[in-house]
């Protein structure tokens, strides 16, 4: 650029303090700038993105000055793919690589669900056996009902309607969706596969250079450790911290199959965006974020409403009917149930409704809900652990944008690009530094 007057503007976009450089050879605004003083004259704009004062990347674009307001937070559209700095991602990253090489209750390899569809609302359900014929008590004191006996045991009454929810049960059972350890492959070649999203960092960074990053994270043993009782996976201050700064640079979304309420209780960050009930549930930020289209965002998306009446009722039956079932644990989870149990092949089951929702589904809501449906820019990351999170991964992999990464210590099919083990720590600010 030429020598010109500036005109510095500060503006906040993604957490970076962005200054507006504004080229004015042929145009004096008046001082405190406004818009509306060149109305329909051609203005060219260079944008600095200084993040934390060390990265600075230049645009320069000429347009009116309407076209310079059309993005979030009066930046236009050109000025969106920006590269803030990539730490707050590694060093989230680096924390949850951090929690999962310690020591767990629950290994992740038997934290998968079950997830079993209900057709139609139950009563009378005898899910468990009487008291005559309860499951057998394992050692831990849990109970070791196999999920086959379980469905077997699925002889509920009334029953064509619930003859419809136990096949529904059974075409989605386990034996086909469960996330299972990948018997095809042995660590060394799954990894060539799913290398480690920490040392493939230069890689990622190569390819999101330009590009809107936004974040999708799921809570139970991505955030928090997967522990025996569920009301204790708390995360870490650390991993909070973690998750605080990249809102402060990227959008971000909790994305779990925990109540909304539940998960939010954990994570207690306001300027995320949380969906809840396996994505059943979305709301937006309510305090703070750069991305929030009002001042307190409401709930934005609930397609699983008209089934409340009906998950209600399936709790208590469930309820009633683990109550004397020593290890059983019932979770409402608002749009769905868990249920969670022990020493058997399965932990916890999963009922949901059978709408076509899932994980996948709500990243593209929200992805749309931020304006970046029909973007080419933009660059989404889930991080999951889960076989519920194989949704979005798929999403992802299918419009070719951003990438899954895996948390897991042992191969699992997964359409992951990456993985993240617990096994590599701390390589990375090198290289962040130099970026
Ligand atoms: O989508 P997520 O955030 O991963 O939630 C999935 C389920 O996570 C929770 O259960 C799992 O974590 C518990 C706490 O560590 C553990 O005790 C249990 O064995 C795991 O299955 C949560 O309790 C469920 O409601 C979620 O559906």
């Amino acid at each position: 650029m030429r020598s010109m007057e500036r005109v510095i503007l500060l503006n906040y976009y993604s957490g970076v303090k962005v200054g507006l450089e504004v080229n004015v050879r042929r145009l004096r605004p008046t001082w405190p700038f406004n818009w509306a003083t060149w109305p329909n004259r051609h203005v060219s704009v260079a944008v600095t993105l200084t993040a934390e004062g060390d990265n600075t990347v230049w645009w320069e674009q000429r347009g009116t000055p309407q076209d310079f307001r059309s993005g979030p937070c009066g930046l236009p559209q050109w000025a969106r793919p920006h590269q803030a700095s990539l730490r707050p991602v590694v060093s989230l990253i680096e924390e949850i690589d951090k929690m999962t090489s310690q020591n767990v209750l629950v290994s992740d390899a038997t934290k998968s669900g079950i997830n079993m569809a209900i057709a139609v609302a139950v009563s009378n359900s005898a899910l468990f056996t009487t008291a005559g014929q309860k499951p057998q008590v394992g050692p831990g004191g849990f109970i070791t009902i196999s999920r086959k006996k379980l469905l077997q045991k699925l002889e509920i009454g009334s029953a064509t309607r619930l003859n419809a929810w136990v096949d529904s049960m059974k075409a989605s059972s386990p034996t086909h969706i469960k996330s299972t350890p990948s018997l095809s492959q042995d660590q060394s070649s799954w990894i060539l596969h799913h290398p480690s999203a920490l040392e493939m960092f230069e890689q990622i960074t190569k390819a999101s250079k330009g590009k809107q990053i936004v974040m999708f994270l799921d809570y139970d043993g991505t955030l928090s450790p997967i522990v025996e009782d569920p009301d204790r996976a708390f995360m870490s201050d650390a991993m909070r911290a973690a998750v605080r700064k990249l809102a402060r640079y990227f959008p971000t979304a909790i994305v779990s199959g925990r109540c909304r309420d539940k998960v939010y209780s954990f994570v207690r960050l306001a300027e995320l965006y949380y969906a809840g009930s396996h994505g059943m549930d979305i709301k937006g930020p309510s305090k703070g974020s750069k991305y929030e289209n009002g001042a307190h965002q409401a709930v934005l998306f609930q397609p699983a409403s008209e089934f409340v009446p009906m998950i209600n009722e399936v709790y208590k039956a469930l309820l009633e009917k683990t109550k004397s079932t020593s290890g059983a644990k019932v979770e409402h989870n608002k749009f769905c149930v868990s249920v969670h149990f022990r020493c058997v092949d399965e932990k916890v089951l999963e009922i949901r409704p059978t709408i076509k929702w899932d994980k996948g589904k709500a990243l593209e809501f929200l992805l749309e809900s931020l304006g970046f449906a029909n973007c080419t820019d933009v660059f989404p990351v889930y991080i999951g652990d889960d076989r519920t999170d194989e949704d979005a991964f798929k999403v992802l992999r299918e419009r070719g944008q951003g990438f899954g990464i895996l948390v897991s210590k042992i191969p699992k099919d997964t359409n992951a690009s990456y993985s993240l083990q617990g096994a590599i720590r701390g390589k990375l600010w090198t290289f962040c530094n130099a970026w």
